[in-house]
């Protein structure tokens, strides 16, 4: 077989090949041609991108692993440029519903994770080998349903092992409607995300084992990717509803907000329940109200305070109908907290603008400075827009930064008495170093400041 574009110039008939491929200039087919050896899995988007099929190659045969289908293979990742990883399926079948691929580093809280509303048309490979290994159960579920659009890991899940397990993580995809893939080379796939931007992909996990990988190539690469969408209206709940539920412990489970000191009505635009629970346990009466409640929706329930939660997709698209809200709230005066997609909803309402990083961030283990105090915390996170700190207004103080790329993880504007974060404080999973921040919050609330 050969091993790099030249040789395989050479192979296919010298001038002809080398012709067609000075005419693609897409960044990948450079990519490719400045590289040394090709690895297998862009041998099917080298050659689409030349105008070759895989019969043309010498011997009409293609390099061992590509199209070559594994006999064990049973579901493909695979990716818009054309690079396909095979492995064993497991949880639902798919045809393959395309998405934005991205990785969470965490090494725990896999469950949690996958039911994060956050990742609402999003692919999440598991950086952590091991995942599956303590099953699933009822209680570590972020909400009833999974947002994301599948999992790649790399092992195989095992027997779930934990005294909390109700069922195997397989079974448990499955009823939640994922599909996965295992067996995939998770390492090689993130640096692919991290150098190059998350892609677009699809994993095909078909029922009747027949794969159509021109056509699946097709849809990955045509889908019109995250930016623009707002998927927050998708995933909020539609109905206004009072929320009680407390943080979990060990020894009595959940418990229930009995008697509450401040009034939060909470904006969900895919909120994480572990985010209710903590206000519930911060003494709060929780009154949840869909995406797209006004202000007038809002400050009916006279609240003490407002948040605004997580959730998917971009938060430019979300602004459209949520800053008229959140600047009435602000004009009235009333304290608000904001956390990630709630944090870049409260910077547009501010004046501020959002980008799409490079490298988004997710895992339970991302380091953040508090400014003004230099200490840092150790946070869990799942973004991949972010603020733009010179977007901001001067009445807007900038709190917090991240330590892996110096981009914006929190501000606060003392005279419109709010402040957000880009980060978890809620955890789940992860450390809980941030939790603090909802005592912050009933602070304000109880001083009235
Ligand atoms: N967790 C979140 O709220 C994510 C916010 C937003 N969808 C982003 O990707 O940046």
């Amino acid at each position: 077989m050969p091993k790099t574009i030249a040789e395989l110039i050479d192979r296919l008939g010298g001038a002809e090949a080398a012709a067609r491929l000075t005419m693609v200039s897409t960044e990948a087919v450079r990519k490719w041609r400045s590289a040394g050896a090709i690895p297998a899995r862009h041998w099917p988007a080298v050659l689409a991108a030349t105008g070759f099929s895989l019969q043309d190659l010498p011997g009409g045969s293609a390099p061992d692993g590509v199209t070559a289908r594994p006999d064990a293979a049973t579901a493909a990742l695979v990716l818009g440029d054309g690079q396909v990883f095979w492995g064993k399926g497991f949880g639902a079948f798919s045809a393959g519903m395309p998405a934005e691929l991205c990785f969470s580093t965490g090494m725990t809280g896999y469950q949690e994770t996958l039911t994060d509303p956050s990742f609402a048309g999003q692919i999440i490979t598991f950086t952590f080998p091991h995942i599956g290994n303590v099953g699933a159960n009822g209680e570590d579920i972020e909400a009833a349903t999974s947002f994301a659009r599948g999992l790649v890991i790399n092992r195989d899940i095992t027997a779930p092992s934990s005294w909390r397990a109700a069922e195997g993580l397989d079974r448990w995809c499955r009823r939640m409607g994922l599909a996965g893939i295992a067996g995939v080379d998770t390492r090689a796939l993130t640096r692919t995300i991290r150098d190059d931007g998350p892609p677009n992909a699809l994993i095909a996990f078909p029922q009747d084992g027949q794969f159509d990988l021109d056509a699946l190539v097709a849809r990955a690469r045509d889908w019109p990717g995250l930016a623009g969408m707002d998927l927050a209206r998708e995933v909020s709940c539609t109905q206004t509803h009072e929320w009680t539920e407390t943080l979990w412990d060990r020894v009595s489970g959940f418990g229930r907000q009995t008697a509450p000191r401040h009034t939060v009505v909470a904006v969900d635009f895919g909120a994480k329940r572990n985010i209710f629970r903590s206000l519930a346990s911060a003494g709060c009466r929780v009154i949840v109200v869909p995406a797209t409640a006004s202000a007038e929706d809002i400050l009916r329930h006279r609240p003490d305070g407002v948040f605004l939660s997580n959730g998917p997709g971009d938060p430019a698209a979300t602004a459209v109908y949520a800053v008229p809200a959140i600047r009435s709230v602000l004009d009235a005066g009333v304290p608000l907290f904001g956390i990630c997609l709630g944090h870049q909803l409260l910077a547009h309402a501010l004046g501020g603008t959002t980008y799409k990083l490079a490298r988004g961030h997710r895992g339970a283990n991302q380091p953040v400075q508090e400014i003004a105090t230099g200490k840092v915390e150790i946070t869990s996170q799942n973004h991949g827009f972010a603020v733009d700190e010179a977007s901001l207004p001067a009445d807007v103080v900038v709190t917090h930064r991240s330590l892996f790329d110096g981009s914006n993880e929190g501000i606060a504007c003392a005279a419109k008495r709010c402040f957000s974060v880009q980060y978890h404080p809620e955890a789940s999973p992860g450390p809980s170093d941030a939790h603090h921040l909802f005592g912050r919050f009933t602070a304000m609330l109880a001083k009235g400041v």
